[in-house]
């Protein structure tokens, strides 16, 4: 996802395949090691930016013509809990889901008079590769960011994640474009 010409040829692969695209889930992504502001490096605010942010960008701009000439479409992207607060994350992590976030409203009230759709997800805290297998951990964001763990009920998992999924994806959501539907068990809410 971090090179342009492989989204282009997954994109035209499915069309090849499948004769069209028909709901686009923009879920790749990595940590940033939860490196807060003093810390963080370019390297890993690129890495983070590239993958998180730009492949959203690219998969999205590739797809927005399909989704045009046949009048609908439908994109699902992958945020977290922190695209909405700023503490449960590193600097780069926290930016790169605002960023998604916000493009997913921008792309839902641009391309929406088009029959097209963008929606977003929120979870908090899924154990996955993304969360267990962080290294060189920075400890001090760790600290600041873990102070209001204990405020989280439970964590989620990815079968929970996938279900919430389903309902963007389907059109039971037809009226719904815009949104970032939280998937946190109301840690969001406290
Ligand atoms: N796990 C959580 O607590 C949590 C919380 C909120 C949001 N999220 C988001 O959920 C999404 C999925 O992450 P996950 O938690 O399932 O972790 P994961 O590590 O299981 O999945 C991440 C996926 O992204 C893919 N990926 C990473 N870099 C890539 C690249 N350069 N090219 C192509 N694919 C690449 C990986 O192959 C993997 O399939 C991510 O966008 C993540 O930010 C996760
Ligand atoms: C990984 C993630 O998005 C949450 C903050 O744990």
């Amino acid at each position: 996802m971090t090179v342009e010409d492989n989204i282009a040829s997954m994109i035209d692969q499915t069309v090849e395949a499948f004769g069209t695209v028909d709901v686009l889930v923009n879920n790749a992504g990595i940590s940033d090691n939860m490196l807060a502001a003093s810390n963080v490096t370019d390297d890993v605010w690129e890495r983070v930016m590239n993958i998180n942010v730009t492949s959203v960008m690219r998969a999205t701009r590739k797809v927005l013509p399909i989704f045009q000439e046949k009048g609908q479409g439908n994109i699902i992207n992958m945020a977290s809990i922190s695209g909405l607060t700023g503490c449960r994350g590193g600097l780069a992590y926290t930016a790169s889901k605002h960023a998604v976030i916000g493009m997913t409203k921008n792309v839902a009230s641009q391309y929406g008079p088009d029959n097209i759709r963008c929606n977003a997800i929120r979870p908090a805290h899924v154990p996955t590769p993304l969360t267990t297998n962080m290294s060189n951990i920075d400890t001090f964001g760790m600290e600041v960011a873990t102070r209001g763990v204990n405020m989280m009920t439970k964590a989620g998992t990815t079968e929970e994640i996938a279900n919430i999924a389903l309902f963007p994806a389907s059109d039971e959501s037809a009226y719904i474009n815009g949104v970032t539907i939280a998937a946190d068990f109301g840690w969001s809410a406290y």
